[in-house]
Order: C-alpha cells, then structure tokens, then sequence
C-alpha cells in the first residue's frame, strides 16, 4: 500500500513477534527419522498484537520488567526484528514490504536502516576496543556518505565530539575505547547513531550501566541532542525514576509493558504520576524508596503482587495476561482479554484494565484470588 498524507514517522499496527526456538539436540536415528530433544516446543509471544504510534520528534518510554518485551517491541519498531503478524510502518512504507524489495525507485531498505538507528546498553561492548574514537565514527560516514572526503568526515566529527562535550576534540579522536570513561564510551555511541541523521533511535536500557551520577548528564545530553537535530526517541529502561525523568524531560508518552502487550500508555503525569493499571500501581510502589519522608514504610508492606513471578511467557495464561498476579483480579479476567481504550477519567491515557469500565460485567463477577488486595499508593 502507498503513503498518505497524515502517516506517522513510525507505527505498529496489531504486531505480534513469535520466536520459535530450535530443538536443542537432534539425534539421526535409522530410515532417516530424526528424533529431536530439549526444549523449544512451544514458541515464545513476546509481542502480542501490540499498536502504537511515533510522531516527529517524539519520544516513547518503554517500561515493564525483564521479558516484558521492551526490546522486542524497540527493535522490531525500528525494523531489526521481522514481525510475525501485523504492520510495522516507517514514513508510511511497510517495513518488511521494503525488506522484500517493494516500494524500490521510492525507499530502499538500507534507507531505512540509516533512518532508524540503536544505541545499546553497554557502550564498552558496542564500541570496537581497536579502533580509535575517530575510525570508529567514521564507518557509518562512510558507508551512508560515500561522496565525503577525509576532512569532510574529520570536521563532521570533530563538530559532534565538541557538541556532546567531549572536548578537546581532536585528542580525543585519537583515543581508544580503554583511554575513556564508561560516560565518555556512551557518548561516542550516541554520537555514532546521531551522524547519520537518523529519524529515530531506539535507547536500549543507554543509561543502566553508568554510575547514577552520570544517568543525568547522559539523558540530558539526548534531549539537548533532540532539540538540536528533531530526532525522535524510543527510551527504554527497566528503572521507573530514569524512565520518568526522560518522559518528562522530553514531552514523551510512557507506554507500561506486560507479557508483550502494553497495559497502560500516557503522560508521564497519567502514567507514573497517577497510575491506573492495577500493574502500572505495583511497578510505582515496587520502587518507591524505602523512606516514610518520600512515601513507602520502611518496613516493607505485604507485597500486593499475587505471584512474584511472571507467567511462562511460552505459555501465557487466558485473559487477561494479569489476571494471575492480579490484587483486583475477577473471574470475567480468566475469560477475556482487555482492550487498550481510552480510560474513563478525562485524561488521554489508554489503558487495558476492565475496572475502567463501570458497566462491564467485572463489576458483578466474583474475585480470583481469596481476598482483594489493596495496592498501598
Ligand atoms: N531471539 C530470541 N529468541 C527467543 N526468545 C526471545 C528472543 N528475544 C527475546 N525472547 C523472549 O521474548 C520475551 C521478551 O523479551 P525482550 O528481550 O523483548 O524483553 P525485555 O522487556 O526487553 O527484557 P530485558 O529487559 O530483560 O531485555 C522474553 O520471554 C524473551 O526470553
């Protein structure tokens, strides 16, 4: 399908991604039958019918707990991971459609893959310990802008090191990966992503390696960046508080991951502010400090979390994919899957929960679990 005016910069529409793992031993037995061992019968959702849009200079923060399916989500936005069912749009052109060669004479995939650049979580294995600052950032100049010549790549470079502070840039071009510090490796990799004028870029948990002290100075040097070039953001981080400030920092929308679904997306007012999920409610209280001044006991309270653990995402439970861990949990959750819609409060969020319809039959049916839990916040 062709373009249309009002197309978002980039959107997923009902993506689902499924990974299908291997056998792990295959034994040749005779007339050619193959048995096979281990584990990997069952495949993995780690995306479930997921929509969601990004604008220009925009950002989206994505936030849940491990396997949630934030990484999957960013990479499969960005076209790095193929979807199994659905579309994923860049500029209003099917991804996996230009993939394939459609669309060729208007974009071409390796336009897409400049367009959307990632940035991953531990710089000191992104960056090649062999080669300097300078030859590291000259391959993606390089490969995208063949017509520059050397001074050309040097001075777009020396440019960008004394934007992002790295500073006296032409030592520092000089310099291995070794000679700098975790926030100085950082930096390189984001101006690595940011040379090629990429339309979006997806932050892979960027500041979860570095000391707290720098987490800041790193996020504010991204924003600064996106006033700078209009480069928009997927940010992801398991930690609500970086997640919060770089949401509100950058006008963004936060998007709440569960089991591969997003169960709550808004402001970061709505979202961590105020939260309305049952989910979105224990992940704020779950870190919250361990200070009465700044709100939670000292002491622990009892966990409102019906089950510590999340569901086998190989086998994920029927309806609603919270309903097992669930404090406010009721039999019409077994039976079927919330939508993500609008929630009944005035605000922009959407949010997949039943308690946010008044006249759903959540409200006459009895509860899962022996008591309800209250989620202290
Ligand atoms: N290449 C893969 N092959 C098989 N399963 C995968 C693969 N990548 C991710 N998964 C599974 O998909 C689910 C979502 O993983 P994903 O990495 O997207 O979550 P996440 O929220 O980013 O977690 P983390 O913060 O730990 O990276 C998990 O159950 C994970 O084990």
């Amino acid at each position: 399908m062709s373009k249309t005016v009002d197309d978002p910069l980039l959107s997923l529409e009902d993506v689902s991604v499924e990974f299908k793992d291997e056998p792990l031993i295959e034994q040749a037995l005779p007339d050619n039958i193959v048995e096979r061992f281990g584990l990997g019968e069952s495949p993995v959702k780690a995306l479930d019918d997921v929509t969601v849009e990004l604008a220009e200079e925009d950002a989206l923060v994505l936030v849940g707990e491990s396997g949630s399916g934030k990484s999957t989500l960013g990479r499969t936005a960005i076209g790095l991971q193929e979807s199994t069912e659905g579309s994923v749009k860049y500029d209003g052109y099917d991804i996996d459609a230009v993939r394939e060669g459609e669309h060729a004479g208007e974009v071409y995939f390796e336009d897409i893959r400049r367009a959307l650049q990632i940035v991953h979580q531990d710089p000191g294995s992104a960056l090649n310990p062999y080669r300097t600052v300078k030859s590291t950032l000259s391959q993606p100049l390089k490969l995208w802008y063949p017509d520059l010549d050397l001074n050309d790549r040097r001075e777009r470079i020396r440019r960008m090191l004394q934007t992002t502070g790295i500073t006296p840039a032409e030592e520092y071009m000089e310099r291995y990966p070794h000679e700098l510090s975790g926030g100085e490796q950082q930096r390189v990799a984001i101006i690595r992503a940011m040379l090629v004028e990429p339309d979006v870029i997806l932050l892979d948990e960027v500041v979860s390696a570095l000391d707290v002290s720098l987490r800041v100075d790193v996020m504010d040097l991204l924003l600064e960046l996106q006033d700078m070039f209009g480069t928009s953001y997927i940010f992801i981080s398991h930690n609500l508080t970086n997640a919060r400030y770089f949401a509100d920092k950058a006008d963004g929308r936060v998007a709440v991951m569960y089991l591969g679904n997003i169960v709550e997306i808004g402001s970061v007012e709505e979202v961590i502010g105020d939260p309305s999920h049952p989910y979105t409610k224990i992940l704020k209280w779950a870190s919250l400090p361990l200070d009465p001044m700044e709100g939670r006991e000292t002491i622990p309270e009892e966990s409102p979390i019906m089950m510590e653990d999340p569901p086998d995402p190989a086998d994920p439970p029927s309806g609603c994919p919270f309903h097992e861990a669930c404090p406010k949990a009721r039999e019409a959750c077994r039976n079927e899957e919330p939508e993500l819609l609008s929630a009944d409060d005035d605000t922009d969020r959407l949010v997949s929960c039943f308690r946010e319809d008044e006249h759903h039959e959540y409200w006459n049916s009895e509860p899962i679990h022996d008591e309800e839990r209250d989620i202290p916040l």
